[in-house]
């Protein structure tokens, strides 16, 4: 007798109420790798991000997505598997992430919202927004920490439902 195949994809955690989440509206782990490696080419030809980026790195695109996916109520995969939050300080520490350099993060993350087909409807895009506003605002303040105390209170991967 053979043992039943293993789950290949974490079950997403069901919204208390039963109400789609907003991983599941956006498209799961496809909709967001899509959104995220629509983003990444162009950050690494960006005059303002290329810099910080360099010629990019192969598991950026995957990390990213596993990362947004917990935000936005699916696997927690980032968490169980790739380090979890502590995991994103090493990559900003001490890249000194300038206010231009960050609003220009988030409207190329903006703009490949369109060109990878996420709904057009506001509670994707106002969710997309809302959260990148404050996920870079983090990012910045650990990238000019020299010490702990310095570093954004938020210090675990944020849930950010709409
Ligand atoms: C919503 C805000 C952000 C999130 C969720 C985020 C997330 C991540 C993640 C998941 C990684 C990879 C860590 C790993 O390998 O597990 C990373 C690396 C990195 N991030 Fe961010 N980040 C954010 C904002 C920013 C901003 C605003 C900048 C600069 C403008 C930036 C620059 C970098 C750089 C340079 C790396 C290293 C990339 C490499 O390894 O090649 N990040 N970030």
């Amino acid at each position: 007798m053979t043992e039943p195949a293993a789950p290949t994809v974490d079950p997403a955690p069901a919204p208390p109420d039963g109400a789609e989440s907003l991983y599941e509206h956006v498209g799961g782990t496809d909709g967001l790798r899509r959104l995220v490696a629509a983003w990444y080419p162009t950050v690494l030809t960006d005059p303002l991000l290329q810099p910080l980026f360099g010629a990019g790195h192969p598991a950026h695109v995957e990390h990213l997505t596993a990362f947004l996916a917990e935000v936005f109520g699916g696997p927690t995969r980032y968490t169980d598997e790739l380090g979890g939050f502590p995991a994103l300080l090493a990559p900003h520490a001490g890249k000194a992430i300038r206010e231009d350099q960050r609003r220009r993060f988030v409207d190329l993350f903006l703009a490949a919202a369109d060109t990878a087909g996420l709904p057009d409807d506001a509670r994707t895009r106002d969710a997309l927004r809302a959260y990148l506003e404050f996920g870079t605002e983090v990012a910045v303040q650990n990238s000019h920490a020299t010490d702990a105390a310095g570093l954004h209170p938020c210090q675990e991967v944020p849930r950010w439902e709409a």
